[in-house]
């Protein structure tokens, strides 16, 4: 049986995969929609922020020279000539030596320079005893202090968090044109797996991946499809694919890559423009790739641990990429093992971690096994062993890639 396969580093695979993924295209979408998303071109602002002069508290409008002096001691007390709330779009100039009351918001009236915060006030309403004196500015927030209009307030690639979602609604802008969502088919394969919340037969496993690998994909703001598994069947499964291309950007897919006698992905798709490699990593190690029906497609092996890690580490970062995004990996760090580790050298160990706030100790969770998910959901961080080193000590620094 010839089994020889390219072998390619993580990074190597990793390009590769990135390759295959093209940039989304770029729609408009409501603001409401884009969060997470990243802006296709530069916003600028139609309107200045503020867009007039205007009140930072709730008092009295005047002309600092009226109040020369006041204090408790000795008020001024001056005639209360308007009201002004916030949204009143009529406002009357300001006559020397009469005052507006005016809420936290609303347009400075022509004249008046300075604000009095009505705690310094008796609060009157026809008029009112003054016990502050202020320079002029005081508590008056200026036309175009925070942006001014015609100001390139967003850059195109600029990730839409809220604060960025915010400034856009501010400048008056109701759509944003971003890179759509990238949308995900995710498939499982395997006659042993059953949905959760049905019961098991002997030799029967709860289907685990595509929860996982859907979550994955929403959590970066793609759409996941999963498709119901199809059974071990090479012509359903080309049928069932076929049938989704369109629908989808990419289709990941988890199990029936390796060396088996029923391994459904690779029969199906090998000869029809996806080739299986081995990465020289572990878990992880047998992945596909290539495009079938004009679909992008990515073989994840079904092992949970390896499914996720190759999201992790190959997936998500060509989805990030396609979406527009400029950063795509996983922050990294680097700590102190609690504890000995042994690693394959001819391969990248992933093992997993749980590092502590400042990064200064990392404890492995568990085995290196690919089925252990339960050590891999106890886990904040992967702990990466380089290819060329067998054993780690107690006390080695390691490096890590964080997943909080
Ligand atoms: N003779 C060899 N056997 C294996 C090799 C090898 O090189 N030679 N590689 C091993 C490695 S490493 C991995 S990883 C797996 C990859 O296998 P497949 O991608 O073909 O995956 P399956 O055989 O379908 O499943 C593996 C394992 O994972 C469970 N699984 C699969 N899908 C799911 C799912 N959706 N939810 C939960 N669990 C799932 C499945 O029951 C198996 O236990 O091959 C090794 N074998
Ligand atoms: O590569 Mo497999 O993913 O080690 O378990």
């Amino acid at each position: 049986m010839n089994t020889a396969k390219r072998v390619l580093t993580p990074q190597e695979y990793r390009l590769e995969v990135e390759a295959l993924v093209p940039p989304l295209p770029v729609v408009r979408l409501p603001l409401a929609r884009c969060r997470g998303l990243v802006l296709a071109e530069d916003v600028v602002a139609g309107v200045s922020l503020p867009p007039f002069d205007n009140s930072a508290m709730d008092g009295y409008a005047v002309r600092a020279s009226d109040v020369v002096g006041a204090s408790a001691e000795s008020p001024v007390r001056l005639p209360v000539a308007d009201d002004i709330p916030a949204g009143r779009t009529d406002v009357r100039p300001l006559a020397p030596g009469t005052t507006q009351r005016i809420m936290t918001g609303a347009p400075l009236p022509e004249g008046a320079d300075a604000i009095i915060q009505v705690e310094l006030t008796d609060g009157g309403v026809d008029t009112v005893r003054i016990d502050a004196s202020a320079v002029p500015r005081t508590h008056v927030r200026f036309t175009g202090e925070d942006v001014r209009a015609g100001d390139v307030v967003l850059r195109a690639g600029t990730v839409l968090h809220p604060p960025q979602l915010g400034l856009a609604a501010a400048v008056g802008v109701a759509e944003l044109p971003v890179r759509r969502r990238p949308r995900v088919l995710v498939l499982s394969t395997g006659s042993e797996l059953v949905a959760p919340g049905e019961s098991l037969a002997p030799g029967q496993i709860y289907e685990s991946n595509s929860v996982l690998l859907a979550a994955a994909v929403e959590e970066i703001g793609g759409e996941a499809t999963v498709l119901r598994f199809v059974p071990d069947d090479v012509d359903e499964f080309r049928a069932v694919v076929t049938r989704h291309a369109t629908e989808a950007d990419v289709l990941v897919t988890s199990g029936g890559v390796s060396a088996g006698a029923y391994e459904v992905v690779k029969d199906a798709l090998t000869g029809h423009g996806v080739e299986f490699v081995q990465v020289a990593m572990q878990p992880g190690g047998p992945q596909g790739r290539g495009v079938f029906a004009g679909l992008p497609v990515l073989t994840l092996p079904g092992n949970p641990v390896s499914a996720a890690l190759s999201f992790e580490l190959f997936v998500r970062p060509a989805l990030l990429a396609a979406m527009g995004h400029s950063r795509t990996e996983r922050p990294r760090s680097r700590a102190r093992a609690t504890a000995a580790m042994s690693s394959p050298p001819t391969r990248v160990q992933y093992r997993r971690g749980h590092h502590d706030a400042g990064h200064v100790e990392v404890v492995p969770v568990g085995g290196p096994g690919s089925h252990l998910l339960a050590s891999f959901a106890a886990s904040n961080c992967l702990i990466e062993i380089p290819a060329g080193v067998a054993a780690v000590a107690a006390g080695d620094e390691v490096d890590l890639v964080l997943l909080d």
